[in-house]
């Protein structure tokens, strides 16, 4: 099949790659020529995992990207992808200017396009969105109509950074949000190189339906890291640990083992900006979502939380503070909401010189445009030397490894927001939860 996939970030890039993968022929679009300019040499623009490698073998073969939305024309696209983002406004509601813009865009040249494709909504959007917004646009553009000359669906992704690839390959489900038969036939077309090999669960739903469940899944998912921070804060206040307590609670079926991690909290590009958006949208339909909205206090908290347990053993101003982790988890170089953010700002509030590390270059170039006054540096040995306190805020597998290199500061005070870091003799550690 043909796929065309408009915006090649985090979810655009991945499911090219993936798509290429599974045998289709895939041209992306995106408005930034360094992006596609990136994919023909056949490299990633992101870091992930498994990415450069599916990249390198499919660009020019059958990966293609381009500039011009009228390249889509001549490809004829059985399907299109559309995975731009959607931010949130000031008040925490979605943002859809892009996601319209896109649409626009496509619409001009739709009704060139042979055949029916059928446009695919893949950015996460609230129920309505694709419906009401997209498809309107889409008609109003190409002067055609939804079911009768292109089709129109919702397809919600469930990947994560830093493992996109192989979730993407190994879903735990697939959800096709449709309206009319054509449209999810091509989505099941499209999916069955992956459904044909293996015993992959197909959610066939309504398009609001497909909204929804997108919200629902990560809104469950951030409630519960929340929901296991305030047991450990409850924890730390009685002396117990969180740690013990999770895996304990995580062998009931019922509960889970995963997403139990109790620390920092919750950040990434999606997590805060989907809840925001799901409490707006509730609003806005009428009802209060207020355990959604205490998830969101809780994970508010963690941050300051953290530099108050620094503030317990340590003035921190005009002193030497290491801040070891910027990206918003490991395997990454996404910053976008990382924890690493608050803490940063609160210590130099608390007028603390910050000294940064992350194993990522791409993560430390990030938050180096946000805060260009923190020093970034090569790596944990430095970062530490001197250091009046250290704060751990990303999980990156290699700080469990960090042992002598504590010896190097001048008071070693070491907050944990990870449990990550092994060593406990000879320094002051603190974690969060236990
Ligand atoms: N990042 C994730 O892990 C993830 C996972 C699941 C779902 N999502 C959702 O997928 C959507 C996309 O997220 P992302 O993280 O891939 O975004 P991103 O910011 O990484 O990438 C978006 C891309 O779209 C391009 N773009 C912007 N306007 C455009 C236009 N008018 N035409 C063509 N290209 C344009 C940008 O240049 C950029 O390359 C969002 O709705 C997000 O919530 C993200
Ligand atoms: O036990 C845990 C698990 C996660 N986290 C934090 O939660 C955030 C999100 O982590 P994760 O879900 O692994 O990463 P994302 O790439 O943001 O993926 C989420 O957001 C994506 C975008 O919507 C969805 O597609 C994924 O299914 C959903 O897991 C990170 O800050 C983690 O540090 C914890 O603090 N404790």
């Amino acid at each position: 099949m043909k796929i065309g996939i408009v915006g090649s970030g985090y979810v655009g890039t991945t499911i090219a790659a993936c798509f290429a993968d599974l045998g289709h022929e895939v041209m992306n679009v995106d408005v930034d020529e360094s992006v596609v300019t990136a994919l023909n040499d056949g490299e990633a623009p992101i870091d992930e995992p498994g990415l450069d490698d599916l990249l390198d073998r499919y660009a020019g073969e059958t990966l293609y990207a381009t500039t011009e939305y009228e390249d889509l024309v001549d490809f004829a696209p059985d399907a299109i992808f559309l995975a731009l983002p959607t931010p949130a406004q000031e008040d925490g509601s979605i943002d859809t200017a892009i996601i319209e813009a896109g649409a626009e865009s496509l619409g001009r040249i739709l009704a060139d396009v042979d055949g029916y494709p059928t446009v695919v909504v893949k950015s996460t959007v609230v129920p309505g969105t694709t419906e009401e917004i997209v498809g309107p646009i889409l008609e109003r553009e190409s002067g055609g109509e939804v079911g009768v000359d292109f089709g129109l669906a919702m397809n919600p992704e469930f990947l994560r950074e830093g493992s996109a690839v192989s979730d993407f390959t190994d879903p735990d489900k697939l959800v096709f949000g449709t309206s009319d038969d054509r449209a999810r036939e091509t989505l099941e077309a499209v999916y069955a190189p992956l459904t044909d090999d293996r015993e992959v669960p197909v959610v066939d739903t309504g398009v609001r339906e497909a909204e929804l469940i997108k919200y629902a899944n990560n809104a469950f998912l951030a409630a519960k890291v929340s929901l296991i921070n305030e047991i450990g804060n409850i924890c730390k206040a009685y002396g117990v640990d969180a740690y013990e307590v999770a895996d304990a609670i995580g062998l009931d079926d019922r509960i889970g083992e995963q997403f139990l991690r109790s620390g920092v909290g919750w950040g990434g590009s999606c997590f805060p900006k989907d809840v925001d958006a799901l409490v707006a949208a509730a609003r806005d339909a009428g009802y209060d979502p207020q355990l959604l909205q205490a998830a969101i206090d809780v994970n508010d908290r963690q941050p300051e939380r953290m530099l108050d347990l620094m503030d317990d053993h340590v003035d921190v101003e005009g002193e030497r503070v290491a801040v070891l982790g910027l990206a918003f988890k490991p395997g990454t170089d996404d910053i976008r909401n990382s924890r690493a953010i608050p803490i940063i700002e609160g210590l130099q509030a608390r007028g603390a010189e910050v000294i940064a590390y992350d194993p990522n270059d791409g993560a430390k170039a990030a938050m180096r445009e946000r805060f260009p006054d923190v020093e970034y540096l090569a790596g944990p040995s430095p970062t530490l030397s001197g250091a009046h306190a250290a704060l751990i805020v990303t999980d990156w597998p290699e700080f469990a490894d960090l042992d002598l290199e504590f010896d190097l500061m001048s008071n070693s005070v070491v907050i944990d927001g990870r449990r990550i870091v092994d060593r406990r003799e000879g320094i002051t550690y603190e974690g969060l939860t236990w």
